[in-house]
C-alpha cells in the first residue's frame, strides 16, 4: 500500500490528538465515512471508506487506507495493536479534516459457533471474542485491542464486528465434524470452522450475477488465494464445507503455510527430532507452503524463478496446483455438480500463469479455457473458460473491506445505533 505508516517514534501523546468535530450531519443528505479494521496477527491494515447513507458506495470509496507492521515484533517500536490504532488515528484525523467518522467495522478472525453474521460491538461481544482466543491465539486478542482502543478513542462510535468463520456456520456436520473423539467437539469447540468467509460470501453473490442466476440457485467452488487460501464448495449460495479448519493452516499450499498434512508428523517432530509444540507450529504456519518448498513465500517470485528453470519452484508449483485441483474435484461433489469455478484474491485474481496450471488439472471435469481470456487482465468479474466449457470459470475481485463497510453500514442501521442522529 502506498501509503504505509513507516515506523517512526510516536510523539508525546498521541491519544490527545483531537480529531475535529462538526456539528450533528443530517444523516438523510450526507455520505458517511466508515473506519475499516484488518487487525493481523503482526499487522494492522485499516481503511476510511465513503458510502451514502443507503450503504452504497461512493465514486471514489477509498478516502485513506494503509498498513502499521510488525506489531510486537522484536525491535519494533510499536508493541501492540492499541498503539498501531494511535498512530492510524493521527493520520485519520488529517485525512477527514471537519468530518467525524459515522461507525467503524472490524475484520475478526474467529467467531466460533456464536456469531453466525456481524454483530454491533458491545463490552459482551468484545469479551466473547477474548473468550475464543484459544481457538485463534494470533488474532482475536490483536482484535479485541483494536475494539478496545477505538472504542476509547472514539466512545460514541458504533462498531460491528465481521467474522471470517459465520459465512461457514451453514456447513452440515459431516463436512465440519472430524472423526476425533467426540467430547473434543462437545467440551473443547474442536472441529472445522473455515475463514475467509467474507470473501468467499462477497465472491458468490457477484458470481452469481456475473452468471445471471440467484445467489439460492448458485452451487460452485469458490477458490480464495491470497497468502492465505482457501476453497469453498458452495451449494445454493451457502458454504457447505471449505478447506481451511479449526485455524487457517488447513487445506491448501499456502504461502507460508503447509495446508493438508498428515498429523503423525507433528508428532515424529516432537518426539524424533526434539522440536517444541511452539517450534512445529512456526514451522508449519511461517516456514512451510511455498515458501518451505521453493525459498519464496509470493507467488510472483515462485513463478519467476520457475520461469529461470529453479527446479524446487516448479515442484512448489506441481504441489500447489495439484493440491488445489484435488480440492476442487471434491467440491464438485459436495455441491452436486459445480455450475462454477470462481477464482479470487491476490494469487486468483492476477496469476494468470498458476491458474493455467490448475484448469489444466481440471480436463477430467471437461473444463475448458480460453488462453486469451485467462491473459485479460480487468477489475470486474470477467468468464475465462471456453463457451464449450463444461464448467464455466470466472475471475471475480474480491474487497474485503468494501464488504465489511457494508455489512457494517447494514448492522449499525438494523439497530438504530448511528450517534449523529437527531
Ligand atoms: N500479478 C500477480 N501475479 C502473481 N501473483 C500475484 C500478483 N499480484 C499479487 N499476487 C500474489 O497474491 C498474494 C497475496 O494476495 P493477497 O490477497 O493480497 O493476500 P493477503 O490479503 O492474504 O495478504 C501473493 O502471493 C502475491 O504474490
Ligand atoms: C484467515 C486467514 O488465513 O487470513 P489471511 O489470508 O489474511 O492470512
Ligand atoms: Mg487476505
Amino acid at each position: 500500500m502506498s501509503d504505509s505508516l513507516d515506523a517512526s517514534p510516536v510523539p508525546a501523546s498521541p491519544t490527545t490528538t483531537a480529531l475535529p468535530t462538526v456539528p450533528a450531519r443530517d444523516l438523510g443528505q450526507e455520505t458517511l465515512l466508515v473506519l475499516v479494521v484488518n487487525s493481523g496477527s503482526s499487522s494492522l491494515k485499516y481503511q476510511v471508506r465513503e458510502i451514502t447513507p443507503d450503504g452504497e458506495d461512493t465514486a471514489d470509496p477509498v478516502v485513506t487506507k494503509g498498513l502499521v507492521e510488525r506489531i510486537g515484533v522484536a525491535g519494533s517500536d510499536v508493541p501492540d495493536h492499541a498503539a498501531a490504532l494511535e498512530r492510524v488515528e493521527r493520520q485519520i484525523a488529517e485525512v477527514v479534516g471537519d468530518r467525524r467518522l459515522a461507525a467503524a467495522g472490524h475484520r475478526v478472525v474467529h467467531g466460533g459457533e456464536r456469531f453466525h453474521a456481524p454483530a454491533l460491538v458491545t463490552n459482551e461481544v468484545i469479551r466473547a471474542i477474548e473468550r475464543l482466543a484459544p481457538l485463534a491465539p494470533l488474532h482475536n486478542p490483536a482484535a479485541a485491542q483494536g475494539l478496545r482502543a477505538v472504542a476509547q478513542r472514539w466512545p460514541d462510535l458504533p462498531q460491528v464486528v465481521v467474522f471470517d468463520t459465520s459465512f461457514h456456520q451453514t456447513m452440515p456436520r459431516e463436512a465440519w465434524q472430524y472423526a476425533l473423539p467426540d467430547e473434543l467437539y462437545t467440551e473443547h469447540g474442536i472441529r472445522r470452522y473455515g475463514f475467509h468467509g467474507t470473501s468467499h460470501d462477497l465472491v458468490t453473490g457477484l458470481a452469481a450475477r456475473h452468471l445471471g442466476m440467484d445467489r439460492d440457485e448458485f452451487d460452485g467452488v469458490v477458490l480464495h488465494l491470497g497468502n492465505g487460501a482457501s476453497a469453498t464448495a458452495i451449494r445454493g449460495g451457502r458454504s457447505v464445507d471449505t478447506s481451511m479448519g479449526y485455524t487457517p493452516l488447513a487445506g491448501l499450499v499456502m504461502g507460508t503455510r503447509s495446508g493438508d498434512l498428515d498429523p503423525s508428523v507433528v508428532t515424529h517432530l516432537i518426539t524424533a527430532h526434539g522440536m517444541s509444540a511452539e517450534q512445529v507450529d512456526t514451522m508449519l504456519n511461517k516456514e512451510s507452503g511455498l515458501l518451505g518448498l521453493s525459498g519464496h513465500a509470493d507467488m510472483r517470485e515462485v513463478l519467476e524463478a520457475a520461469e529461470a528453470g529453479h527446479r524446487a519452484s516448479r515442484d512448489a508449483l506441481k504441489v500447489a496446483s495439484y493440491r488445489l485441483a484435488k480440492y476442487v474435484g471434491a467440491y464438485h461433489v459436495a455441491v452436486g455438480g459445480a455450475k462454477a469455478i470462481v477464482f479470487t484474491a491476490g494469487i486468483g485474481e492476477n496469476s494468470a500463469p498458476f491458474r493455467a496450471r490448475v484448469l489444466d488439472r481440471l480436463e477430467a471435469l471437461g473444463v475448458r479455457y480460453d488462453h486469451a481470456r485467462n491473459m485479460a487482465r480487468g477489475d470486474d468479474p470477467r468468464t475465462i473458460s471456453t463457451d464449450d466449457s463444461a464448467i464455466p470459470v470466472l475471475v471475480v475481485p474480491t474487497d474485503e473491506e468494501m464488504a465489511i463497510a457494508h455489512l457494517t453500514h447494514t448492522v449499525v442501521e438494523r439497530e438504530a445505533a448511528w450517534p449523529l442522529e437527531g
